[in-house]
């Protein structure tokens, strides 16, 4: 376990309005005074991965000092002394009782989370009636399937209001993921183009040119369908296909997330692809007989007015040719098409959430010159030429602040996670059962061949021909 002091929240920039959306503040909702006590952020699970990858750099971009107490995750004496540690340090920094602030930060498999959240409950508490309070983050997979994370939520709700737990999912952290609400709700552009009317089929891609890497038994026994569809690219999904919400309000974003999950109709397994990379199976701590997808194509449907027909093609796959994260909307061919456009393909609006966000139109356009003829070209907003002095936070950076703040909208809530689990457990008991097989592919590779052939099934068109050329300066 470790703990992180205060000293970013000395500074007063913090405190400034820039940093504070007033519209998200737990000041205006519940009318407690203003944040000052001093704050702990305590990570358990501090020697792992996930800590070390991600949690670390971020609070290291946000605080200044880092303490270390070391205890097992079950014992009451190891949250005794970490509590006493805690209140040492409060004490140090002239905190107030009732003002200070702990934000648990639990870098930890699920499995002990309900043991390490009793003990938080039981031994680490602080008194916040005067505006302090504690906070407990909980990084995915939060369960294995709905039942388990049925459990695991009923668990932490009996122990933890749903307003104190803050269900980390990173992709929501990062800048073109959070720009998705701006960007249709704000363009009157999009407005009417946003629908089945319009729209042929919208992809969200998720591929790594490395493998597991030291994660296999971690990953071994969730899959890339538990590790980033399920979470990560579905959360993109709602974002992509959700209604208006009434306002910003965190609860009214989430609202409109749920909706959309109610409707998505039971996956078709003639809808998937599942595959597994050669040489997956070599890391010691893999099984032999493994079944666990390391790529999976599956496609989504929406069953709702704007949606209807239109395929949510879920794409993520470890060891590919490629390292890239992205959406993909294709719009329908133009209907009597004078200029044989449908030849070069058709447009397409991708927002790449990385490596170098960009957004771009694939476009049809006059060649330049004498001729009358097409050619396929693209408006292209590319961050890192548009945006040069900007600094884009890390995903991570930016959601253990919005805990500080205690601002809602980018962690995913408990009815959310549920129909989240129910879209994909029928599934994934299939696959467990052996029913589904991956197919194997060639690490390096785009994966099975069979995944591009859905793809082409489902309707998508590839463009060919069309070549980017990147601008200068
Ligand atoms: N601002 C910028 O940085 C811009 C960059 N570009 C770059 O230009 C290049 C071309 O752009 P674009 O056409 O959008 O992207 P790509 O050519 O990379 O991919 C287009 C689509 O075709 C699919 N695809 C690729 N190969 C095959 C195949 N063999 N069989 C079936 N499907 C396939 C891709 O699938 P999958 O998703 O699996 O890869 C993707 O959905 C890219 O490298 C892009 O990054 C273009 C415009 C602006
Ligand atoms: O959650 C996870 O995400 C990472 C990829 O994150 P990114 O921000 O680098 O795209 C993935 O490697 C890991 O398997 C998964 O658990």
């Amino acid at each position: 376990m470790s703990t992180v002091s205060d000293a970013f929240l000395r500074n007063d920039s913090f405190r400034s309005n820039s940093l504070r959306s007033e519209s998200f503040s737990e000041e205006k909702d519940t009318g407690t005074v203003q944040e000052v006590g001093c704050l702990s952020i305590i990570v358990l699970g501090a020697s792992g991965d996930l800590a070390k990858k991600k949690t670390f750099p971020a609070l290291f971009h946000l605080f200044k000092q880092i303490q270390y107490v070391s205890g097992s995750y079950d014992s009451e004496g190891g949250f005794q002394l970490l509590n006493k540690q805690i209140s040492e340090h409060e004490l140090s920094k002239r905190s107030e009782p009732g003002t200070s602030r702990r934000l648990f930060y639990l870098a930890l498999p699920p499995s002990v989370y309900p043991p390490v959240c009793k003990m938080i409950r039981r031994y680490c508490m602080n008194q916040s009636d005067l505006g302090g309070w504690t906070r407990i983050v909980v990084e995915k997979p939060f369960g294995k399937d709905l039942k388990t994370a049925e459990d695991l939520s009923s668990q932490l709700g009996e122990l933890f209001d749903e307003k104190e737990l803050y269900r980390i999912d990173h992709y929501l952290g990062k800048e073109l993921v959070q720009n998705l609400l701006v960007l249709r709700f704000a363009n009157r552009l999009f407005l009417p183009l946003w629908n089945r009317d319009n729209i042929d089929s919208i992809q969200i891609v998720f591929r790594e040119d490395f493998g597991t890497e030291g994660r296999g038994g971690y990953f071994d026994e969730y899959g890339i369908i538990r590790d980033i569809i399920q979470n990560h690219l579905l959360q993109v999904l709602c974002l992509v296909a959700m209604e208006k919400p009434v306002s910003l309000y965190p609860e009214h974003i989430r609202d409109e997330k749920v909706k959309v999950l109610q409707s998505v109709i039971p996956i078709k397994f003639e809808e998937v692809v599942l595959g597994q990379y050669e040489g997956y199976k070599d890391d010691a701590t893999v099984s032999d007989n493994s079944n666990t997808p390391t790529f999976a194509t599956i496609v989504l449907h929406i069953y709702n007015e704007r949606w209807e027909g239109v395929p949510f093609i879920l794409k993520a796959g470890k060891a590919l040719n490629s390292r890239k994260a992205e959406i993909r909307i294709q719009f329908k061919d133009v209907p009597g098409d004078i200029f044989e456009s449908k030849r070069q393909g058709r447009n397409e609006f991708v927002i790449r959430l990385q490596p170098s966000e960009a957004m771009y139109m694939k476009l049809t356009v006059k060649k330049p010159g004498l001729e009358m003829s097409t050619i396929q070209s693209e408006l292209d907003l590319s961050y890192g030429l548009r945006y040069q002095d900007a600094n884009i936070p890390e995903a991570y950076e930016r959601l253990i602040l919005d805990t500080i703040r205690g601002d809602q909208q980018h962690f995913v809530r408990r009815d959310e996670l549920r129909v989240a689990w129910e879209i994909f457990t029928p599934l994934l008991n299939s696959i467990e059962e052996g029913k589904l097989k991956p197919i194997m592919y060639k690490p390096g590779s785009r994966g099975p061949a069979e995944a591009d052939e859905l793809l082409a099934k489902v309707g998508y068109v590839q463009t060919h021909g069309y070549i980017w050329i990147p601008a200068t300066l």
